[in-house]
């Protein structure tokens, strides 16, 4: 355990090593518990063991203060809308609409390398294709790919601990849904603001999307998460990720594990780097309620949520759910982008409620 409860807004540590070593029963057992404690709690929380490296980390720290630093005519060159349907590139500070508002924040979309060779991508799929790398940073491609990998294993060892925490075989949730992981990364720059002002959301109240979100973030601090005691701070521990639950185990818990809300407010008046992976189904996968529900009826959680949409009500795949939340962010980008798409994607691919 590291230091007083009250100095991680009362979140659980947990040590997740074991979740790498289906032969550790018992301890796999333990933690699996703790993971169950801390879903019907917050559903936020603090992991070690997780495997990701502290030279992997501070490479990609290093790699990511040099990108932010470009001239603006450097990262306007791999904008988002240079990414088309693939979702990747850079956004400016107020780019990104989260509650409906302009976050002070700029960063830098990426997501699982697919060659144009890839039959999704062939296919136009989107949120599939290839990242775009600054040229004047190179060494940054391979600080995202390593970090990525990385904490890609972590998260598949989690979703383990997380069916064992749910009375589910182990591998429940790679056999149905993350065999083909939906994998966004993004690496967020909230600028320093002057310390006499009143400061803006980084990013507005949401929660996110997928199954889970693993993030690091640098020593500044800054992140809030709505626990039943109110809102509290989540800050910065060393060689830990933070764990978050989103809204796709909601929505297979029936509600006994909640998609938490959180935001982001930069007041430490210095530079704040994050890197938040979204680990999510099968963009093609649709998402049911789990066989065996630990217990709870659902609970229609409409009116309590951040943007009055029930999770529960939701039908379809993964892809039509996110390409819904994505239209309310990115709103104009949405529309310039789908206007320039080819004009006849085909019949089969998820578009979500974006125009034609
Ligand atoms: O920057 C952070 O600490 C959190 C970002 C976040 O909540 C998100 O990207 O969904
Ligand atoms: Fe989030």
């Amino acid at each position: 355990m590291t230091g007083p409860d009250s100095a991680r807004g009362g979140l659980p540590v947990i040590d997740m090593a074991s979740l790498f070593d289906a032969s550790r029963v018992t301890e796999r057992a333990r933690v699996a518990r703790e993971i169950e404690q801390a879903c019907r709690d917050s559903g936020f929380f603090y992991v070690t063991g997780h495997g990701v490296s502290g030279e992997v980390l501070a490479r990609l720290e290093r790699e990511s203060h040099r990108f932010f630093a470009l001239p603006r005519v450097a990262k306007e060159a791999i904008a988002m809308s240079m990414g088309g349907v693939a979702w990747r590139g850079w956004f400016p500070l107020g780019g990104e609409l989260t509650s409906g508002r302009p976050d002070r924040k700029e960063g830098l979309y990426l997501g699982t390398e697919l060659g144009s060779e890839h039959p999704r991508v062939k296919a136009g799929w989107p949120l599939h294709g290839a990242n775009l790398w600054p040229a004047e940073v190179p060494e940054l491609r391979a600080a995202v790919l390593d970090y990525v990998a990385a904490c890609t294993r972590a998260a598949h060892a989690l979703m383990e601990g997380m069916a064992l925490s749910l009375g589910l075989d182990a591998d429940y949730f790679r056999r149905h849904y993350t065999a083909d992981p939906t994998v966004l990364f993004r690496i967020f720059h909230y600028p320093a603001e002057p310390q006499h002002e009143e400061v803006s959301w980084g990013v507005g109240e949401h929660t996110d999307y997928g199954l889970l979100t693993l993030l690091a973030q640098d020593d500044n601090g800054g992140l809030q998460v709505k626990t039943p005691r109110g809102w509290v701070e989540v800050p910065p521990l060393p060689g830990t990720l933070v764990c978050n639950i989103g809204d796709m185990l909601d929505r297979m818990t029936g509600g006994w594990y909640r998609s938490t809300p959180h935001r982001v407010k930069n007041v430490s008046g210095k530079d704040r780097l994050s890197f938040p992976l979204f680990f999510d189904p099968d963009f093609a996968a649709e998402v049911h309620p789990l066989p065996r529900g630990a217990g709870a009826d659902v609970d229609d959680d409409r009116a309590r949520r951040w943007d009055g949409a029930s999770v529960h009500a939701f039908q379809g795949t993964y892809g039509d759910y996110l390409l819904g939340k994505v239209s309310k962010v990115f709103p104009e980008l949405v529309r310039r982008v789908w206007e320039r798409a080819p004009t006849a994607l085909p019949e089969e691919t998820p578009r979500g409620p974006l125009p034609r």
